[in-house]
């Protein structure tokens, strides 16, 4: 398929175009390459014949409709957005832009495109992107099916559930034909290192202490970003339009007992020389957890329930948290160099297409 992906420099964006361009469709991805976009998260996939690339705000109509006439996509994939929920307590506005106005953008970009180019509804797909934070929090028991109310507390969670909700008018109004996947917390490799897991991971090797907010009571339900980009395109080839794929990992955790799991499974794989020669001798690196003050308005419980993407696309998570989470470190061990740049804040030259030597 000719796909356009928005936000495929991203950390879900990139797990995604790598696997799409590795099975052969036609990809051009589109990305504004804000903060945590980042070319070096693609890297070898930028030389295959089947992928392009255009650094290109989706609120941006003319950039938008160049990107339409040269692809002539089958598909919109629509990954680009704000996701950060400290960054929205912190400054909203972004996300009203990117998550709202971006999504209403490609929704009449995409629109405009059937239309001047006499594409049939019937040979086009929106598949839009979403998490299962719109739905609000649980209590210590259930879990959001397609059917539950949206309920969404923090700025990031209300631009993504206004997004769905635009996506979903765009379907019933102009019978665009949108689906729109919600799900659980993503981990995996290239995340962006503002997130729990490498947050984890990269204070502990660096020595200094691992923030859990609060009491670390909070549940979280964990997906790795492989089996949510397969997910992603099981539903762009065998869903139906017009409707709503939950998308979870099973895999549920105190943010605190996950924590120290990771800490425990990085015990193991960063074991011998470079501990010892950290002092570490005969210490974990659960000592390093310190509590700290909690994120304003934090949402208790997520959990998701898949069983309609399960039960009629067939999809199924491949990764446990013991194979996942212990991939996700593993590949964090051996790739210094791409989040030590994000660190050093020299991973911006990627974008500009320089290198550091430049
Ligand atoms: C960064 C950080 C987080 N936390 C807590 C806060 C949460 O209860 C949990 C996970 O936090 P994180 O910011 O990684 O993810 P969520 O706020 O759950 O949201 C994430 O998953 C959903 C589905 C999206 O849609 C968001 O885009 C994505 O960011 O750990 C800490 O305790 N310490 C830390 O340093």
């Amino acid at each position: 398929m000719r796909i356009l992906v928005t936000g495929g420099a991203g950390f879900i964006g990139s797990n995604l175009v790598r696997m799409l361009v590795a099975r052969g469709h036609q990809v051009l991805n589109i990305d504004k390459l804000t903060y945590a976009g980042n070319l070096a998260s693609l890297g070898e996939v930028g030389y295959a014949p089947n992928y392009r690339f255009a650094q290109v705000d989706i609120c941006n109509p003319d950039a938008m409709r160049v990107a339409f006439a040269n692809l002539r996509p089958e598909a919109v994939m629509h990954l680009a957005a704000e996701s950060h929920v400290d960054r929205s307590i912190e400054g909203p506005m972004e996300f009203v832009r990117s998550n709202v106005v971006g999504t209403v953008c490609l929704l009449e970009a995409s629109r405009e495109y059937l239309s001047s180019f006499k594409v049939p509804p019937s040979a086009f797909r929106f598949l839009h992107v979403s998490t299962d934070e719109v739905y609000g929090s649980l209590g210590e028991s259930g879990s959001f099916t397609e059917t539950t109310p949206y309920d969404p507390h923090s700025p990031y969670s209300a631009s993504k559930a206004s997004a769905d909700h635009f996506a979903r008018a765009w379907y019933s109004t102009f019978g665009l034909p949108v689906i729109v996947t919600n799900c659980s917390n993503n981990y995996g490799p290239y995340q962006f290192p503002e997130k729990l897991i490498p947050v984890v991971i990269l204070k502990a090797l660096s020595g200094e202490p691992i923030p859990v907010y609060g009491e670390g009571k909070n549940v979280r339900d964990w997906l790795y970003v492989e089996d949510h980009a397969e997910a992603l395109l099981a539903v762009l080839e065998r869903g139906k339009v017009g409707e709503t794929y939950n998308i979870g990992g099973g895999n549920e955790m105190r943010n605190i007992d996950l924590v120290r799991f990771l800490c425990s499974l990085l015990d193991e794989e960063v074991k011998g020389e470079k501990v010892k020669a950290e002092g570490k001798e005969g210490r974990s690196f659960a000592d390093q957890i310190m509590f700290v003050k909690d994120r304003p308005g934090h949402d208790i419980r997520y959990a998701i329930d898949s069983a309609k993407i399960r039960n009629q696309l067939g999809w199924n998570p491949k990764h446990d948290s013991e194979s996942g989470f212990r991939n996700t470190i593993q590949w964090y061990l051996k790739n210094k160099a791409w989040w030590q740049a994000i660190l050093d804040g020299t991973y911006r030259l990627e974008r500009l297409g320089l290198s550091e030597a430049v």
